[in-house]
């Protein structure tokens, strides 16, 4: 049995970027950059106002003041996507928000500190030269790099991407992830209830949805009763997927054949199984594919094991896989309310908590029934509490590491 960080190490370094390809701009919200984005223009393009108003020579407008204004005729407009106009010496133009300054002019005045007779504009106060003009290039220069290649799309980067002109850009691929459920006892939705002992799948569902919140794309294989041919036919629908999850299966059983089957029908090459963690204990990994570049998760099919081990394990290989920088979930210290025993000390655990966000930091509550079957602790935790190996107990009000897999609570008033 391997510890859980040599477990990670053994993942990560074996999980590859994917190609890139080309997407539709607004079909990029989320992904990975796959190309450095540099300036075509100066942004602004050029000197243009940044109120609505008057532009003038800062000359003319010297020493104005209530009782003795500057009186300026007025030749001129100047509006957003309009001409480039001038003025001169005892002259002004109208000028609006983004409009560009006229040929001439230095200064705008808002239009609060104006008034308009005929064709003569009244500006009853000076202003410094170079009043509300926004230069040309304050934002970024032409040629500048604005955005490197790995940053994640959100809304700010599509703004710069439309602005810089990318109908179409270049982001990593998004891995398809292929669930096998596997179990004689398991029943998808819909299926009638004809023994005592069977299940209503839970894994299949929850996995889908977290590896699609996670941004990969889950395919549902179908389910394997606990019959080799069975097993053998549906693990050959993973061909086209870059990562295969099955749950159930993997433990030391009569029944548990998942892993043998997975060398023989894809040519994985098992790297671990059995992790020092609880819950997830009997967890595979391993690798296949042409260039061994394509994953394999055996998860185990207690439904807590398997929620915690794509949380912690499946997450960041997903992430790395899509490009991301960022591949692991925050860790947070968070005061341990009411504390936490356990019997055995050989595993590092990772407890359901949940989280609240006081004036003192982080408080986590550790959910009273912490079993790998109980359905109900997923529902209560926003994070896991890890206890590591050695430790039997944490008492009332010790702090523990917290990864924090759901923020919501944060947003609590
Ligand atoms: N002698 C030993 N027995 C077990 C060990 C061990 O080390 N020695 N490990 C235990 C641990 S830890 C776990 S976790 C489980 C994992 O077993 P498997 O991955 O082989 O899973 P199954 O036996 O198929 O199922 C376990 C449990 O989960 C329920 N299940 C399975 N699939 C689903 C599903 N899709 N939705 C909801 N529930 C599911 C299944 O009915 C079983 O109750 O092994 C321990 N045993
Ligand atoms: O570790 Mo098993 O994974 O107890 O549920």
């Amino acid at each position: 049995m391997i510890r859980f960080d040599e477990a990670m190490d053994i993942i990560i370094e074996n999980t590859k970027i994917l190609q890139k390809e080309k997407v539709f701009l607004p079909d990029a919200l989320g992904r990975v950059l796959a190309e450095d984005i540099y300036a075509d223009r100066d942004n602004p393009p050029a000197d243009n106002s940044g109120m609505d108003g008057f532009a003038v020579r800062y000359e003319d407008i010297k020493g104005a003041s209530e009782d003795s204004p500057a009186v300026l005729k007025i030749v001129a407009e100047s509006k957003a996507g309009g001409e480039l106009v001038k003025v001169e010496k005892g002259t002004a133009a109208y000028i609006y928000t983004g409009g560009l300054i006229p040929e001439g002019a230095d200064t705008v005045v808002q239009k609060e500190l104006t008034k308009v007779e005929d064709d003569k504009v009244f500006i009853f106060q000076e202003l410094p030269e170079g009043s509300n003009i926004r230069p040309q290039g304050g934002d970024y220069r032409k040629g500048d790099l604005l955005i490197k290649s790995g940053k994640k799309i959100r809304s700010a980067e599509l703004g710069i991407l439309s602005s810089v002109n990318k109908p179409t850009v270049y982001v990593y691929r998004e891995p398809v992830v292929g669930i096998l459920t596997t179990g004689d006892e398991i029943l998808d939705l819909g299926e009638p209830v004809t023994k005592l002992s069977q299940i209503r799948t839970s894994n299949t569902y929850s996995l889908y949805g977290q590896i699609k919140s996670m941004g990969a794309k889950p395919v549902i294989l179908g389910f394997a009763k606990d019959d080799p041919e069975d097993i053998k036919e549906k693990l050959s629908y993973a061909e086209s997927c870059d990562i295969l999850l099955t749950t159930g299966g993997i433990s030391v059983g009569e029944y548990d054949l998942v892993k043998d089957f997975v060398t023989d029908v894809l040519g994985v090459e098992i790297l671990f199984w059995k992790v020092a963690q609880k819950p997830g204990k009997p967890v595979a990994f391993g690798v296949w594919g042409d260039k061994k570049e394509k994953l394999f998760f055996g998860i185990p099919g207690n439904p807590v094991a398997a929620m915690t081990v794509v949380e912690t394990m499946v997450k960041p290989a997903v992430r790395k896989m899509r490009g991301e920088s960022y591949i692991f979930d925050p860790v947070v210290k968070a005061k341990l309310s009411g504390g936490y025993k356990r019997k055995k000390a050989e595993r590092l655990e990772f407890i359901k908590v949940s989280l609240e966000l006081t004036d003192e930091g982080f408080v986590a509550r550790a959910y009273k029934k912490q079993g790998s079957n109980i359905l109900t602790s997923m529902l209560y935790a926003d994070g896991f509490g890890l206890v590591d190996i050695g430790v039997k107990e944490i008492k009332d009000g010790e702090m523990i590491d917290v990864i924090v897999f759901d923020t919501d609570f944060m947003r609590k008033r």
